[in-house]
């Protein structure tokens, strides 16, 4: 049997994300009764690549990035998660991530393994063609071990459908195929799917409104708070904005704003820029610490991870905190959440939207035949009620928190595939 670990005093320790992970996937497992070889698999990706990219600036000088794919696992079938930018990139996050996605395709039953990948960058200040040389690049260096029925990539952090559409037509090269099934997060246009763009925002929206039910919370006139104003956190802010909240707070990278009587979504969104940022455009702001700690019902941490800290956890005002973000809540932030009455919605059940709908797009890609927006929205409906349903119940059925719940449904089939396939 696997045993619990006791908590680590260090700082820096407590904001590794791959160590936190890791604790959690070993509770989890020593909960359902796994042994230690089968923790011994899942706690790392079963592959790591980590490439050298070229690039030849807009100057005339060539810069050197570095990118990373990791694949968790692949007992269940292809690996599959998205790629970030971002100047903060480093392989243990990346390795983490990947793992979070095996544990969301778990969850919300997905015929996949987790995958991630990510460069060291700053997209915000690379030129349309430096990205997509970059994009490119990356493709080529990463090509041995992609592709449609080994790991299937997708947009995360500063990464949109322009570049996914430069990653697909470059693999479509090196393949000397169309393979639109290489690639999810496409242009409609290539083959990507209706829902898409909104699909994580609408799963976190879905989760909000079952969390609500069961705190007693009418959403109609809530008041919530949204940290990050990208993907996730735009399109969050806007399906709550129309379900009759009260979007009080907002952020991006650089600060927030907020408005006790709700701010004006519609016209935020109009003047957001491609990288999810708009505050710069207001004198009045706020930083993101005080954002997070705003008066507030229902708190979306929708950005970066490690945001909620022991340092903050006491201070967070909301009943419900469900985590659009991966990784925004520490490990000892969720205890203080939990001991405090909290509900908690866990990152990998409650972003998993994101994944169903690209699971859905590549599904269209093989079959060549599209389904209309109301037939994807009315399939992610189901899968992330069915999902929430099942997670809650085990929580309470088992006695953990949300998070907790969710690695235990998340990992058990993945441990099982490994099995069946006499891996462990
Ligand atoms: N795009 C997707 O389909 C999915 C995204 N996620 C997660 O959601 C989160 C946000 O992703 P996207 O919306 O796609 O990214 P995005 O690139 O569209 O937007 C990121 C937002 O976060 C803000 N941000 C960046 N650094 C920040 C910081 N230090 N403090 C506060 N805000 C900061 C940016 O200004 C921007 O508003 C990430 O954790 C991502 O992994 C999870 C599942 C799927
Ligand atoms: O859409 C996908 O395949 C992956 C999305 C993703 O990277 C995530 O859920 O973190």
């Amino acid at each position: 049997m696997v045993a619990e670990k006791g908590t680590d005093s260090n700082k820096a320790e407590k904001l590794d994300v791959l160590r936190s992970t890791q604790t959690v996937i070993h509770k989890a497992l020593g909960k359902l009764g796994y042994s230690d070889e089968v923790y011994e698999l899942l706690k790392e990706p079963i592959r790591m690549m980590t490439v050298k990219i070229p690039v030849r600036m807009d100057d005339g000088t060539v810069k050197v990035f570095t990118g990373y794919r990791a694949q968790h696992n692949d007992a269940v079938g292809p690996t599959k998660g998205g790629i970030r930018f971002h100047p903060n990139v480093t392989e243990k996050e990346v390795k983490a991530l990947s793992i979070w996605m095996s544990l969301k395709c778990g969850i919300v039953d997905l015929p996949y393994g987790g995958g991630k990948g990510g460069i060291v960058c700053d997209p915000r200040d690379m030129s349309f063609g430096e990205l997509e040389r970059l994009s490119r690049g990356y493709v080529r260096a990463i090509s041995q071990i992609v592709g449609p029925t080994k790991d299937i990539p997708a947009p995360d952090v500063f990464t949109n459908s322009q570049i996914m559409a430069w990653m697909m037509d470059e693999y479509s090269r090196i393949d000397e195929f169309n393979s639109p099934g290489f690639i999810t997060g496409k242009p409609l246009v290539l083959g990507g799917s209706h829902g898409r763009e909104s699909a994580t925002a609408k799963g976190v929206t879905i989760c909000i409104r079952e969390a609500a039910k069961k705190k007693g919370i009418n959403l109609e006139g809530a008041r919530v708070v949204v940290q990050g104003f990208g993907n996730a956190g735009s399109f969050l802010s806007k399906f709550m904005h129309d379900a009759g909240a009260k979007v009080v707070g907002i952020s991006d990278a650089y600060g927030g704003l907020y408005d006790p009587d709700g701010l004006d979504i519609d016209y935020l969104l109009d003047r957001r820029d491609s990288f999810g940022t708009v505050t710069k455009l207001f004198n009045d702001t706020i930083t993101n610490k005080e954002l997070l700690e705003l008066d507030c019902d229902i708190l979306v941490p929708a950005a970066i991870e490690n945001q909620i800290t022991e340092e903050n956890a006491h201070n967070i005002r909301a009943s419900i905190v469900v985590e659009a973000a991966n990784g925004p809540t520490t490990l000892e932030a969720t205890r203080i959440l939990s001991e405090r009455g909290i509900l908690l919605v866990p990152d990998v059940l409650a972003s998993a939207g994101g994944v169903t709908v690209s699971y859905f797009e590549w599904v269209q890609n093989n079959q060549g035949y599209y389904w209309t927006e109301e037939e994807v929205e009315e399939k992610l409906e189901k899968v992330m009620v069915k999902s929430f349903d099942n997670i809650y119940q085990t929580s309470q059925t088992r006695r953990v928190d949300m998070r907790l719940a969710a690695y235990m449904v998340g990992v058990r089939k993945m441990a099982e595939a490994s099995r069946f396939r006499g891996w462990i």
